[in-house]
């Protein structure tokens, strides 16, 4: 029997993306394969321009692939409405984004427990499970503070919080430890490996962090739209 780790929760298949700007096309992706397995790390590094974050936003259902596929647990994301990915995100899929994209309304165990409603979990589940994703994150204490009040790190924190309530298959983080200290970033892997291995969930990251790439089961280099290595 195939283990967990072996199971693709997401395929990448000759993936090509471009965008018109100025009147010209711009390839921005230009034929990726790859994929992120249940049960796993996976980081994607490159350099600022390389493409990772068009790649994860397809990887999401948040833009569509110009050439391609793009497979998630067996079913071919690119060719689906716009409504139905909407649906599948939100219950399955978990975002962290740069912009941490938190309500300043309000406080961070209600920012979780939004996720919590969006993806349709009972409202009886929400509060154990949001004080449970803080803890977490370490951030037990700042529960009801609204994001105004915590830092650039605990904010990012919450984000993180609020990306695994749900319990997706596949979450995906783009620089998610880009404003925190390196303490804190490691320690943030650390919670992204207990979550895959626990929880078997996917994890694919993006990270310019040298030093969080050994955390890592698979790593891609990305260069000029393409992938360059394992
Ligand atoms: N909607 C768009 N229209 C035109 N060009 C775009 C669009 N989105 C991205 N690009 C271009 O695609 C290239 C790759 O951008 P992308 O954000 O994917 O890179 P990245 O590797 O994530 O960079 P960073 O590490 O700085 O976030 C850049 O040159 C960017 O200007």
């Amino acid at each position: 029997m195939a283990s967990v780790k072996e199971v693709p929760c997401l395929e990448v298949r000759h993936v090509r993306k471009s965008f018109w700007s100025s009147n010209r096309q711009v390839d921005v992706l230009k034929g990726i394969e790859m994929s992120v397995a249940a049960g796993q790390l996976t980081m994607l590094r490159g350099r600022s321009g390389s493409g990772k974050t068009t790649l994860l936003n397809l990887m999401g259902g948040l833009d569509r692939p110009s050439e391609g596929e793009v497979i998630f647990r067996d079913r071919p994301f690119h060719q689906w409405s716009d409504k139905r990915l909407t649906v599948v995100r939100r219950r399955e899929i978990g975002f962290i984004f740069q912009s941490f994209a938190l309500l300043p309304l309000l406080t961070a165990l209600e920012n979780v427990e939004l996720s919590l409603r969006m993806a349709g979990i009972p409202r009886a589940e929400w509060k154990e499970r949001a004080a449970k994703c803080l803890d977490l994150v370490g951030l037990t204490k700042r529960a009801n503070h609204r994001p105004f009040e915590l830092s650039g790190g605990e904010q990012q924190r919450v984000a993180i919080a609020k990306g695994i309530a749900h319990k997706p298959f596949l979450l995906l983080a783009d620089e998610p430890t880009a404003e925190l200290d390196t303490n804190m970033a490691a320690r943030m892997i650390g919670v992204f490996r207990e979550i895959v291995e626990k929880e078997g969930i996917a994890i694919c990251m993006t990270t310019h962090d040298s030093t969080l790439w050994g955390a890592a089961d698979v790593v891609y280099q990305m260069v000029d739209g393409r992938i360059v290595s394992e």
